[in-house]
């Protein structure tokens, strides 16, 4: 296998395939993503100095979720990296679906924020569809309103915005195997609004032959073993074995699951994604981990399309991840 791989990676776990000697190479999603920022913060201080707009980004979070509250900092953070206007709203677990709608309104005509992101998930009480699809869709960098979601089915991704997670899944592809993907076979396991359509369409967009698999598809096992590309997002801890992955093929763990990790002490967890890494190294080219995988790359494409959307409403070109 002679493939060029334009990414950040190690490559180990040597092999003899045939007379061939082979290694897997995985994927660091945390190089890529520093890639992606650093892009990131030239788009930013140069539209800045071009048009004077700063990019701003809001996160707004309800309620007080310990991991959500890592999350949300972490994206503030990174924010700040970038050269943005970074605004955090903290709202009270027991916000009113009224108060939360007039925060986005507000947020919505004030033209120093250019992508709204409303963490999830977000209280019971509170409808998060409603709140979702209140968000202007030209400033939802998340890619969650159905003008969005209608704009990547039809295939315009010159004026929509799309999720960050297959966002950021799709870089490593382009990566890996070029921006076309004519004559190759990709699988995603998942059929979610947040990952698996979305991922589906940026695949087939590329012209791949796309397959969607889930809980209901008959012989899962055999539909993955004929990906060139496979893309896991079931949320269920090492369910891709290596007898489920083509010899060669490329796989993308999207899965974040915490298991116990008795090993590491009484009550400890560890992060495990929904591919057995070890197992599918040994016959995979190209893998990605959990944690340091697509995890990083998600947080990065939420900078990507705040700076894109920053550009459009200026009125300049974005640029390209
Ligand atoms: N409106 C909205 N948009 C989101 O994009 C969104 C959300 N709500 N709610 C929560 C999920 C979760 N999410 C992650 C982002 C980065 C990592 C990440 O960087 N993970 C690290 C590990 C972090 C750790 O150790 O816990 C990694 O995979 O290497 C994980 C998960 C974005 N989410």
């Amino acid at each position: 296998m002679d493939r060029q791989i334009a990414l950040s990676a190690t490559r180990y776990n040597e092999r003899k395939q045939g007379q061939e000697t082979v290694l897997t190479t995985v994927i660091d999603g945390k190089q890529v993503a520093a890639s992606v920022i650093e892009t990131v913060k030239a788009a930013t201080s140069a539209l800045d100095k071009q048009s004077g707009v700063k990019t701003g980004l809001a996160v707004v979070i309800v309620g007080d979720d310990p991991a959500s509250h890592a999350y949300v900092n972490s994206k503030g953070k990174m924010a700040k990296e970038c050269g943005f206007k970074s605004v955090q709203h903290t709202l009270p677990a027991e916000t009113t679906q009224e108060e939360l709608a007039a925060l986005v309104t507000a947020l919505n005509s004030d033209p120093s924020i250019h992508g709204i992101l409303v963490q999830l998930p977000l209280p019971k009480h509170l409808k998060s569809e409603l709140i979702i699809q209140s968000i202007l869709p030209e400033k939802d960098v998340d890619g969650l309103h159905v003008v969005n979601a209608g704009k990547l089915a039809t295939g315009d991704l010159e004026t929509g915005l799309v999720s960050c997670t297959p966002a950021g899944a799709m870089v490593f592809v382009r990566r890996t195997h070029g921006e076309d993907l004519s004559g190759l076979n990709a699988v995603v396991i998942g059929r979610s609004n947040l990952f698996g359509k979305p991922m589906a369409q940026l695949l087939l967009n590329a012209n791949a032959t796309v397959t969607i698999a889930h809980s209901r598809t008959k012989d899962l096992p055999a539909v993955c073993r004929n990906a060139d590309i496979l893309v896991a997002a079931v949320g269920r801890p090492e369910m891709v074995k290596s007898d489920w992955v083509k010899p060669g093929a490329t796989v993308i763990d999207v899965g974040i699951n915490r298991i116990p990790a008795p090993e590491k002490g009484e009550g400890k967890t560890r992060l495990v994604g929904d591919v057995a890494f070890e197992d599918a190294a040994k016959v995979a080219a190209v893998i990605t981990p959990v944690p340091g995988g697509v995890g990083p790359m998600t947080i990065a494409m939420l900078m990507a399309n705040t700076v894109i959307a920053a550009h459009r409403a200026a009125g300049q070109t974005p640029p390209t991840f």
